[in-house]
């Protein structure tokens, strides 16, 4: 099996652009089957990364130690959101380092399954600051208050309602992640608790969809709460907490000094996503212990470079009881 000329010149590119940018890897993401004696030649000497929505089509790829192979969830996502998949997990695994450079080779325009080309573009991506904060480090962290896999879960949820906000416009909340049975003792219901009457699996957020059902919940006011397992247990609580001793830079509003809060006085993990910024900021035991901003994964539809604003030195503050 030959490679079709198309892929072939992509690959080049990406060998070239390796070379001379420097980049430090080379991700191919693909779907169908694909020439891999081919491929290793043209890009020797290249880092590679591999990852295939249809693991089966990686498998043999493991025993090779210039190749890494990305196991993805076989769940089909759209292109965009596999890649960055595929870089989070590379980063959190701690295969890739959160500062490097890739150059992309994928399949981004549909096409009919049995298109001739496995690679018809490619994407130079500049793994950021903010996305160095994701590393393996941080999340064992958090891995203290859930599995590792629920917490992706709910990082991913987190995000995605920062950056897409809901029918055009921006929404904020706090997802409260742990220590279920004390955060209701500390809360009280603004409105008829969603989630009462569905069964475990529909409120998984483990589950993309539950994840896009949960995305339509977060307009509603007040805070969602998540078990340990992953399961949501409510939304639209107030988060009665108080905030002595919690440290909070300034500029932060009721929002995020109750996510502070709550995890401070519970053993819960809050993530709090600003209605303003779209940004996403971990609490833990009252502490901000991860920041995420609503760009940070990568964007793979054209070369970018992260950057953020960081606030200014000196710009942090204790606020005391505040309720
Ligand atoms: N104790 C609480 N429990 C749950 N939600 C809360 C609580 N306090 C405030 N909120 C939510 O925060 C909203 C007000 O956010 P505010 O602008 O004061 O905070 P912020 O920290 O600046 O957040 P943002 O960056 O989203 O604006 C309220 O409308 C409510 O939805």
């Amino acid at each position: 099996m030959n490679l079709p000329s198309q892929s072939v010149a992509l690959l080049q590119a990406a060998r070239d652009l390796v070379k001379s940018l420097p980049a430090d890897a080379v991700l191919l993401l693909t779907e169908t089957s694909i020439d891999w004696d081919e491929v290793s030649r043209m890009l020797a000497g290249c880092k590679l990364f591999v990852a295939a929505e249809n693991p089966a089509l990686t498998k043999s790829l493991r025993d090779n130690p210039d190749w890494t192979v990305i196991d993805l969830d076989p769940e089909p996502l759209p292109t965009q959101e596999r890649m960055n998949a595929a870089l989070l997990k590379a980063v959190t695994d701690e295969v890739l380092q959160p500062g490097a450079h890739i150059v992309a080779l994928y399949n981004g325009i549909a096409s009919l399954d049995d298109a001739p080309e496995p690679v018809d573009s490619l994407s130079v991506i500049h793994l950021g600051e903010h996305l160095e904060r994701m590393t393996s480090q941080d999340l064992r962290i958090l891995g203290d208050a859930a599995p590792i896999d629920v917490l992706r879960a709910v990082v991913d949820l987190a995000t995605e309602i920062g950056r897409e906000g809901r029918e055009g416009q921006p929404i904020g909340t706090i997802l409260v992640v742990g220590d279920t049975r004390k955060v209701l003792s500390l809360s009280r219901f603004q409105n008829f608790n969603p989630f009462r009457g569905y069964s475990r699996a529909e409120r998984d957020v483990r589950i993309r969809d539950v994840r896009e059902q949960i995305k339509e919940i977060a307009k509603l006011d007040g805070a969602i709460l998540i078990g340990r397992d992953g399961i949501a247990e409510a939304a639209c609580l107030h988060l009665g907490t108080r905030a002595d001793g919690v440290t909070m830079r300034k500029g932060f509003g009721s929002r995020h000094m109750a996510a502070a809060g709550i995890s401070k006085q519970t053993a819960a993990v809050a993530f709090a996503v600003s209605q303003s910024s779209g940004s996403v900021r971990v609490f833990q035991r009252g502490e901000e212990v991860l920041h995420i901003e609503p760009l940070a994964r990568p964007h793979v539809w054209q070369p970018f470079r992260l950057e953020t604003q960081e606030p200014a030195d000196g710009e942090t503050e204790t606020r005391e009881g505040e309720e």
